[in-house]
Formats: C-alpha cells, sequence, structure tokens
C-alpha cells in the first residue's frame, strides 16, 4: 500500500508512517492510539502523512477539511514537513488547499507581527508556501479586547458550520506544555469547566503572554479527530501522567476525547521514555 493510503472503508482508515502500516482507528471512542519515532526527523514526515490522510478522507466524505492547529513547536514541525509532502503528491486528495479550513486551538492576544503569534508564525512559516484562500484562515483580530477576539472568533466558526449544535473539526492538532495544558486551557483553571463558550477568553494565562483566545473542551470533544504531537525529554513526565495516571482531576491535556472521534499521539523516544503503556514504533 503506498505511504499514507486511504483504504476504501471510509469508516475504518488506516495511515502508514513509514512503510508499515501502524495505526487503525475507527469511529466511536477509541483507546488513545500512541506511535514513538526515534526523532521528531521521522515524526515529522510521519504528521503531514497523517494530516493528508484526514484531508483526503474529510474531502471525500464532505467536500473540505476542517483543521484546527496549535502552537509553539508544532508550527515548525508542520512546516518543515506538510508543504514537501503536498509537492511530492500533488495529486493527493488530501493537498487540495483550496478546500481546507485552517483555524486555531488557541491563539495570543497580540499582533501578527509579534513571534508570539501564532498565526503570525504560520503565515510566514507554513501558509506561505500552502495556498489555503486566505478567507478560510480564521484568525483573531487581535486589536479587540479578549473578550470581543474570542466573541468574534467563535461567532466566525458558527458562520463556516452552519447547522451544526457544535462546530465539528476534522482534525485538531494539539500541543502539551511540561504542565500538561492544551491549547490555553491550563490545570485548575476554570476554563477547564467551559460548557457553554465554544471558544473563550483568558486573561491570566500562567504560560505568557497572558491574554488568549482557547477552544473549550465541549469545541475539542466535538471534533472527529484529535492528534497530540510531542517531541522532548521535557514532556516524558507530564506524558506518562496524562497517558498513564488516573486522576479524579485529569490534566487538561487528559480531558481531550472526542465523544464521537479518535485521539492520537505521534510523539519521539525523548517525550517516550517514561511511558509503560503499549505504544506502536513503526518499522521506517
Ligand atoms: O502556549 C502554548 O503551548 C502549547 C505547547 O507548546 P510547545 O511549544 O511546548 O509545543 C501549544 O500547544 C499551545 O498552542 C500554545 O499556545
Amino acid at each position: 500500500m503506498a505511504q499514507g493510503a486511504v483504504l476504501a472503508n471510509p469508516r475504518r482508515v488506516q495511515w502508514s508512517l513509514g512503510g508499515a502500516v501502524v495505526g487503525a482507528a475507527s469511529v466511536g471512542m477509541a483507546a488513545p492510539r500512541v506511535t514513538v519515532f526515534p526523532s521528531a526527523r521521522e515524526l515529522g514526515p510521519a504528521l503531514s502523512r497523517f494530516v493528508l490522510a484526514e484531508a483526503a478522507r474529510a474531502v471525500g466524505e464532505r467536500g473540505r477539511f476542517a483543521v484546527a492547529v496549535s502552537g509553539g513547536s508544532l508550527v515548525s514541525l508542520l512546516a518543515a514537513a506538510l508543504p514537501e509532502a503536498g509537492a511530492r503528491e500533488p495529486e493527493h486528495p488530501g493537498a487540495e488547499w483550496s478546500r481546507w479550513i485552517l483555524g486555531f486551538c488557541d491563539e495570543r492576544l497580540v499582533p501578527f507581527e509579534s513571534p508570539d503569534s501564532t498565526c503570525g508564525l504560520y503565515r510566514k512559516q507554513l501558509l506561505s508556501r500552502i495556498s489555503i484562500p486566505n478567507n478560510y484562515v480564521v484568525a483573531i483580530n487581535p486589536t479587540l479586547s479578549v473578550e470581543e477576539a474570542a466573541d468574534k472568533y467563535a461567532e466566525r466558526l458558527r458562520e463556516l458550520f452552519p447547522g451544526d449544535n457544535l462546530p465539528v473539526f476534522d482534525l485538531v492538532i494539539l500541543g502539551i506544555g511540561p504542565d500538561g495544558h492544551t491549547c490555553s486551557l491550563f490545570p485548575d483553571h476554570p476554563l477547564l469547566q467551559e460548557q457553554i463558550k465554544i471558544i473563550a477568553p483568558i486573561s491570566d494565562s500562567p504560560k505568557p503572554p497572558p491574554k488568549r483566545i482557547t477552544m473549550t473542551l465541549p469545541l475539542l470533544n466535538a471534533a472527529r479527530c484529535a492528534l497530540f504531537v510531542v517531541t522532548g525529554d521535557s514532556k516524558a513526565a507530564v506524558l506518562k501522567d496524562i497517558l498513564e495516571g488516573h486522576h479524579e482531576n485529569p490534566l487538561p491535556a487528559a480531558r481531550v476525547r472526542p465523544v464521537k472521534g479518535e485521539v492520537h499521539w505521534l510523539i519521539d523516544e525523548a517525550a517516550a521514555s517514561k511511558l509503560t503503556i503499549k505504544v506502536d514504533r513503526p518499522s521506517l
């Protein structure tokens, strides 16, 4: 089977992450699938194959691919692998960029020129190299107050997902911080209890900058697929806690469990060093 090929049965998909088929998922709340790569160098190409396979499935089923991306270390990983993968396989149905809607899982309320702006970094590093129509890149308005920016962002999402009670992203790509935060959802923060808003403002982010907007857990858990990407030994301890801990008060990243979707983790050996659960290690 070709790398990244989508199998005929649309209810069941497999991704080839480097020769061997290692990922398989079916619709429904499945246990998280964890795939480990020697380093970020091998993880990057697998990440782009995963994203393109999800995009192909979404375009085949619904004519468009709605993906939300996180900031931080993910930006350069995606930028290093995705344009190249698209250029290598221009006929890949997932690489039809005009069918993509790109949102942000969270965003910092800073000008786009700031090195802290997630959208600004994606524009510079990724969107300059793949042609997603500008009106389908759903950016915040950083000149508004954080509350208004969150409300406007939610409004724009509602427009893009008409008729959906909750916008359903095909894929949300997430990172984690060493404290277990994901998006701008931080441990023990009241936003973890948000049930009404799909996008929330936060003005007291413990990680700077303090003002941000973030997807809430109800929106994240409405997605068809959540993909976490984690590299580096600074995340090893918290990753063990997220994947193997059983807490009454789970860390934010452990609360992402799409109701009708899948959870996948693509991680490197350094991040995986403390895990004892079963993981996949594809032969590369
Ligand atoms: O502040 C943030 O941190 C997380 C993790 O970032 P990383 O650089 O440690 O990978 C990121 O996922 C989130 O989008 C960002 O706002």
